[in-house]
């Protein structure tokens, strides 16, 4: 899809915590490494990391740590977002601003860097949310949760009592450390669930109601901000 959009390979560095130096210089490697490809960085949830990714030479960043369906942070961590829309217009704000001062101070620049886009990731469980993270200046809203159980979607699917489910499992569950990775590490603890998802048959019904409740919203959320 982003290649569709941009029109370059695209590279995603993706950990569940963004806030840490070792981060930010693997991103500018990254950038050093491949000048022309799109990156994509991720999670933060503030608009000083966002700015700091974009520095780094990050041209995307995934906003949202601990929105997810299948996400155990908050429980684990005892930190949470209270609410994702009130967070979200906030990092916009931000961002925006940070935009804006980029342009009328480098207008003339070609520099890589603050030319940034944000993707909204996670929290999303119904077509509403999709239009209110785009309302509030997301430029891509990533979904999980609203588009597991589909006959596309990965998972086992399970039958039970006559009725079909499909698995759903967090990139930080046991399930997926055990898949990918051998188990949970001695050091480390598990951030995510696994769990079973009604089947929903084929995801063009989802996708196409998430389009026509975004049609009718967004234009009006993006008035109201
Ligand atoms: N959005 C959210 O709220 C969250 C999302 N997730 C999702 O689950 C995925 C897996 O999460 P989880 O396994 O818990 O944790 P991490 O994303 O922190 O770790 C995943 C892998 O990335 C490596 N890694 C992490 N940070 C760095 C770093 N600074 N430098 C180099 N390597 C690093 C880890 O290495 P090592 O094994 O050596 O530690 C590990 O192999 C995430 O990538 C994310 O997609 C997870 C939790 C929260
Ligand atoms: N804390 C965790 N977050 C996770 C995990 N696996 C994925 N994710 C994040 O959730 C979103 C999708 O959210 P949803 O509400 O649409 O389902 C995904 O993009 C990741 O950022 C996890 O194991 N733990």
């Amino acid at each position: 899809m982003l290649m569709a959009i941009f029109g370059k390979h695209a590279v995603c560095l993706d950990v569940a915590n963004g806030y840490s130096e070792h981060f930010v210089d693997a991103v500018k490697a990254v950038r050093a490494a491949h000048p022309t490809h799109t990156i994509i960085a991720g999670n933060v949830v503030t608009g000083e990391m966002t700015e700091e990714l974009i520095l780094a030479g990050a041209d995307i960043i995934k906003v949202g740590i601990g929105p997810g369906s299948v996400c155990t942070t908050r429980r684990q961590t005892g930190v949470a977002i209270l609410n994702f829309l009130l967070y979200l217009i906030a990092q916009m704000l931000v961002f925006l601003r940070y935009l804006t001062a980029y342009d009328l101070k480098f207008k003339t620049s070609s520099a890589h860097g603050l030319n940034g886009h944000v993707i909204a990731d996670g929290g999303c469980v119904c077509p509403g949310d999709v239009a209110k993270g785009f309302g509030a200046g997301a430029d891509f809203v990533m979904l999980g949760g609203m588009l597991a159980g589909h006959e596309e979607s990965g998972g086992e699917t399970i039958e039970e009592n006559g009725k079909l489910f499909k698995q759903f499992y967090g990139m930080s569950s046991s399930t997926a450390m055990k898949r990918h990775a051998g188990g949970v590490a001695e050091y480390r603890a598990s951030e995510g669930k696994t769990v079973k998802v009604p089947y929903r048959g084929e995801v063009a019904g989802t996708i196409r109601e998430i389009l026509e409740v975004c049609d009718l919203l967004v234009p009006m959320l993006e008035q109201e901000n």
